[in-house]
């Protein structure tokens, strides 16, 4: 073997580490300088909380306003070739530690651990946050409304399975506005406690999720029987004590109960996704660009919905969903929830609903919030 091709004794530094050394000091020299930047940061965002605390403002430690404004300018100006995908879910992070430094914020959400709703909420609030698992919607709806937890944050709507009902009819009577909007992916797995499907007899997941992954189901597993859980991490984590019940859930799920995969995937639609809303007892004040959601009643005669629509294309704003619910009072009469583009306080929104107001026999306003 020729001089120049032996290996390098050990110890001795490779063409490669030589290479890197100085890029790696370049990197730590940054992080240190990130570091310094980040500390001042959050005295600064303690300042702020002290200041809120002299003007009695201390339930306005979430300005959900101010974090979109912020993440939003920042990728605006972003010079790359840091990704603006990073630059939102960095400063997530660091908007929620500093958050943290003036009051912990509590979220409450469909648990147990290891959720969908968990994902959506730490994505959205950070993780510097307390978590608070509901066993259901309505529990998540009462602990925000009890002032037990801070916000909340719940599933509206799935791309294959269209709206849920539960959350939609909850919005109804509750006196919570929506502070924001998560669309996540989801991904469904099947897992069980061994890994293998050996001595499984039943399914278990929310019912959405059996309605997302049917077609699956039937091609792979028709005989097994299938049965609703509480909520995908709830079935997971009754898998991981039941050897006879595969979960169909996340794979954060599997992560948190200790279960193993079997099939990853296993949505019918590869694109499935899931709009969560955060909710809390707080107004949002304009961003610069929002959405408004809202419920209307209507009268029940001819031309109705045509009429209600009017207002709207007359003042210019867009409406970005129009879902009905049976409003049960066996007359075929419908709720409609309604998003629009816009901040209530925007002068061609606040127009608008205020010919909505004449021609609906119900209008409720949900809230104002960052898009
Ligand atoms: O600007 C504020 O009101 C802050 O409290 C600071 C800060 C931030 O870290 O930038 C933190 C929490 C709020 O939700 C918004 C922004």
């Amino acid at each position: 073997m020729a001089e120049h091709d032996e290996a390098p004794e050990a110890g001795q530094p490779t063409d490669l580490q030589q290479a890197l050394q100085p890029l790696r000091e370049r990197i730590d020299s940054i992080d240190a300088q990130i570091l310094t930047l980040l500390s001042q940061r959050a005295a600064a965002a303690m300042d702020v909380g002290v200041a809120k605390h002299r003007f009695n403002a201390n339930d306005a430690v979430l300005r959900p306003e101010r974090e979109a404004q912020i993440i939003r300018r920042l990728q605006a100006d972003n010079p790359g070739p840091f990704p603006d995908k990073a630059v939102a879910a960095v400063w997530t992070e660091i908007i929620s530690a500093c958050r943290g430094l003036e009051r912990g914020l509590v979220v409450a959400y469909l648990g147990p651990h290891g959720s969908f709703s968990e994902q959506a909420a730490l994505d959205h609030f950070g993780r510097a946050v307390q978590c608070l698992p509901c066993s259901s919607f309505d529990e998540v709806f009462r602990v925000v409304e009890a002032g037990e937890a801070n916000v909340g944050m719940v599933p509206v709507e799935n791309s294959t399975e269209g709206a849920v009902n539960r959350t939609l009819d909850l919005f109804l009577t509750s006196p919570l506005r929506i502070l924001g909007e998560r669309s996540l992916e989801i991904r469904h797995c099947l897992m069980t406690a061994s890994g293998s499907m050996d001595g499984v007899t039943r399914v278990m997941a929310h019912p959405q999720a059996l309605a997302q992954c049917q077609g699956w189901l039937a091609r792979n597993y028709p005989l097994l029987a299938r049965d609703a859980a509480a909520s995908n991490a709830e079935a997971a984590r009754i898998a991981a004590r039941d050897p006879s019940v595969a979960a169909i859930a996340g794979e954060a799920a599997a992560l948190a109960w200790n279960l193993h995969l079997v099939a990853s995937g296993i949505q019918d639609d590869p694109q499935n996704r899931t709009r969560f809303f955060a909710i809390g007892n707080m107004d949002t004040l304009p961003s610069g660009k929002d959405k408004t959601s809202l419920i209307l009643a209507l009268p029940n005669r001819a031309g109705a919905v045509y009429d209600m629509l009017a207002p709207l294309a007359a003042h210019g704003v867009s409406m970005t969903r129009f879902e009905s619910r049976p409003a049960r009072t066996g007359q075929w009469e419908y709720f409609f929830y309604v998003d629009i583009e816009g901040h209530r306080d925007d002068a061609a929104v606040s127009q608008a609903i205020e010919a909505l107001r004449e021609r609906a026999a119900f209008i409720k306003i949900l809230g104002s919030y960052p898009a």
